[in-house]
């Protein structure tokens, strides 16, 4: 399927908006220390959207691992069907790899594909990191996938499919996730970066703590 760039924009006013001052702690904290916030959950479950416009609030770069392996090998449903899903797990490891060791990509919002974690290679590279799993369930994303044709993994029943996968993933994610952002019933953006910040806010005392 296409990663899709969230469309729609929040609608922010600026009492929305994170405190300047806040921002720049977040920020001093991220390049001194030098760790994505690597974002994972199931397909649709909004990790672009949460993803991009966390980044934006805060002042980061967002990098998403489907779109650059949209941009290196093409689009993602022509992966699936020419090459194979074997064939993408292999070219999907390789990207995440890249980005988590290169230090371009060091102050970053990385978001994974819905697969990616179930890698056990993947799962390594994961373990230690921030990594937030943001937690749906097939109510919330029923309107965003019911009528879906591009997502191979979907097809041919769109939300009984999801819901086999998130089965045998659910696990992975949880024993992953640094932190659980509860996501369910399409909770406004806001809110749900405001606790996102506090998580990072709460690692970076403790990590102080433990320097
Ligand atoms: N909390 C929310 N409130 C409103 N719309 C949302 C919310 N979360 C996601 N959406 C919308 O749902 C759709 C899917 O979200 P998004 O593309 O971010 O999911 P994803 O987890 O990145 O999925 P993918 O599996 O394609 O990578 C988008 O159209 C997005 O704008
Ligand atoms: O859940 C999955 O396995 C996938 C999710 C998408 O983000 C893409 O990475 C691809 O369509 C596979
Ligand atoms: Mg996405």
């Amino acid at each position: 399927m296409e990663p899709e760039i969230p469309r729609g924009q929040a609608n922010l006013s600026s009492r929305d908006l994170p405190d300047p001052q806040k921002v720049r702690e977040v920020q001093e904290d991220y390049l001194e220390k030098k760790r994505p916030l690597i974002i994972i959950g199931p397909m649709a479950a909004g990790k672009s959207y949460i993803g991009t416009h966390f980044a934006r609030f805060y002042g980061f770069s967002f990098v998403d691992a489907d779109h650059l392996i949209v941009e290196k090998y093409g689009p993602i449903s022509e992966i699936f069907e020419e090459r194979g899903e074997e064939f993408f797990r292999k070219v999907e490891a390789e990207v995440i790899s890249e980005v988590l060791t290169s230090p371009h990509f060091r102050n970053c919002v990385f978001s994974l594909g819905g697969g990616a974690p179930m890698s056990d290679a993947v799962a390594r590279l994961l373990r230690g990191e921030q990594v937030v799993y943001i937690q749906v369930d097939a109510e919330t994303v029923r309107p965003r996938i019911e009528h879906n044709k591009n997502r191979p993994l979907l097809q041919p029943h769109p939300v009984q499919k999801w819901s086999e996968i998130f089965e045998q993933r659910a696990h992975r994610y949880e024993e992953l996730a640094s932190y659980i952002l509860d996501a369910r019933g399409g909770r406004p953006i806001t809110e749900m970066a405001a606790e996102l910040y506090e998580f990072l806010q709460k690692e970076r005392s403790e990590e102080d703590i433990n320097e």
